[in-house]
C-alpha cells in the first residue's frame, strides 16, 4: 500500500515498486472518462500484464505514465524517482517507430536514436549492437527493413526502446497485428529481457498471451481497474480439481480420501455421477492407480485446471479474445 505521508511512501527509490499510481484520472475533453482513478503496484522484476477489452483505457494509461499526456488528477510514480529521472531509465513501445524500408535494421536504430538528444554519440555503435544482440538481429542487422519479417520488424522495434540500459520496459500491445511465428518471438523476447532483471509493463487484450508471458496482470473494465496482482492470486480460489466418473461412488469416496484429497463429494445424487476432490499436491496418476488398485471402475477421469479466463470474464463481463 502506499505510505499516506510521502507521496509515493519513504523507502529509498530502489525498494519502491517499478510503477505506481494513485488516483490517476484522465477525462478527455467532451467528458468521457477513460482512466478512472487508478491505482496500480507494479513489483520490481515483474513481468506485468495490462489487461483489458479493447477502449478499457489501456494505450491512455501508459501515455499517462510516459508523460505522452496529463492526467485530470491523480499522480503516479516511475522507478520511485520524479518522472524526469526516471524516463531516461524506461525503455517504451507505444506507437511503434517509423522505420525506413530501405535502410538496415542498424542503419535505423542509428537514425532513430540520432533523434534522441540524451543519447550519448560517442556510444552509439556498441549501444545499436547490444541493442541487436538483444533482439536477436544481430545476424540481419545490414539487411534492409523492407526483408524483414513482422517478428523481426516488431523486436526491431523493441531494440529501439533498449537503446540504453533500461530497468523498465513499457510495451503497448506488441504483438498486435503479428503473425503466430511474429506472436511467438516477441513472447519469448519478453521473456529474455525480464529474465535479465528488467522489469516489464505489457498491454494486451489477448488473456492467453497474458497468461503464458506475465507474473502478474491487472485487469480494466471500462477505465477502471477490477483486479491486479499475481497471476496466481488472481486464479485464487480456484484449485485443480480431480473428477471420476464411476458407478461404485462410495469406494471412490473412500479411496480418495485414504489420499488425503481434500474436499471430497459426490457430483449428484445418482450411482455414476461421479466424484470429485481438490488434487492438491497429490499426482493424478497416483490417485487413477489408487482407484484402480480398489477396483473401482474408472469410466473416465479428468483434471480439471482454474480457468483465468472465467475469471477475467466474470470481472469485465466481457469475453476476451483467448486465441491470441
Ligand atoms: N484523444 C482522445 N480523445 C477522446 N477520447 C479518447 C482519446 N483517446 C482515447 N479516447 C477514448 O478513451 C477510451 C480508452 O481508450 P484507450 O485507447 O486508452 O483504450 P485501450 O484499452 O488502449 O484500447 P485499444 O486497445 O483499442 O487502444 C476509449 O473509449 C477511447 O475512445
Amino acid at each position: 500500500m502506499l505510505d499516506a505521508g510521502a507521496p509515493f511512501g519513504a523507502a529509498p527509490p530502489s525498494a519502491r515498486p517499478a510503477i505506481v499510481t494513485r488516483g490517476l484520472t484522465k477525462r478527455f475533453r467532451g467528458g468521457q472518462v477513460a482512466v478512472d482513478a487508478l491505482d496500480l503496484s507494479v513489483p520490481r522484476g515483474a513481468v506485468y500484464g495490462f489487461l483489458g477489452p479493447n477502449g478499457s483505457g489501456k494505450t491512455t494509461t501508459i501515455r499517462m505514465l510516459l508523460g505522452l499526456v496529463a492526467p485530470t488528477s491523480g499522480e503516479h510514480e516511475l522507478l520511485g524517482l520524479p518522472l524526469g529521472e526516471a524516463l531516461p531509465r524506461v525503455g517504451a513501445l507505444v506507437e511503434g517507430p517509423a522505420f525506413y524500408p530501405y535502410l538496415s535494421g542498424e542503419a535505423n536504430l542509428r537514425r532513430f536514436d540520432a533523434a534522441d538528444p540524451a543519447a550519448p554519440r560517442a556510444t552509439v555503435r556498441r549501444r545499436v549492437a547490444e541493442a541487436l544482440d538483444r533482439v536477436g538481429l544481430t545476424a540481419a542487422a545490414a539487411k534492409r527493413y523492407r526483408t524483414y519479417s513482422l517478428g523481426m520488424r516488431q523486436r526491431l522495434a523493441i531494440a529501439a526502446a533498449l537503446l540504453g540500459p533500461r530497468e523498465l520496459l513499457i510495451l503497448d500491445e506488441p504483438t498486435n497485428g503479428l503473425d503466430p511465428q511474429g506472436t511467438r518471438e516477441v513472447r519469448s523476447l519478453v521473456k529474455e529481457i525480464a529474465a535479465g532483471g528488467t522489469t516489464v509493463f505489457v498491454s494486451s487484450h489477448l488473456l492467453a498471451e497474458v497468461e503464458q508471458m506475465c507474473t502478474h496482470a491487472a485487469v480494466m473494465r471500462a477505465g477502471r481497474l477490477v483486479a491486479q496482482g499475481s497471476m496466481a492470486s488472481l486464479g485464487g480460489g480456484q484449485v485443480p480439481r480431480v473428477r471420476v466418473r464411476t458407478p461404485d461412488t462410495a469406494d471412490a469416496l473412500r479411496v480418495l480420501r485414504s489420499l488425503g484429497l481434500a474436499d471430497v463429494r459426490a457430483d449428484g445424487p445418482e450411482p455414476g455421477d461421479g466424484v470429485s476432490a481438490e488434487l492438491g499436491g497429490v499426482a493424478p496418476e497416483r490417485v487413477n492407480a489408487a482407484l484402480v488398485g480398489e477396483g473401482v471402475a474408472v469410466r473416465g477421469f479428468a483434471v480439471e485446471r482454474p480457468s483465468l479466463e472465467d475469471v477475467f470474464v466474470r470481472l469485465t463481463g466481457e469475453g476476451f479474445d483467448v486465441d491470441g
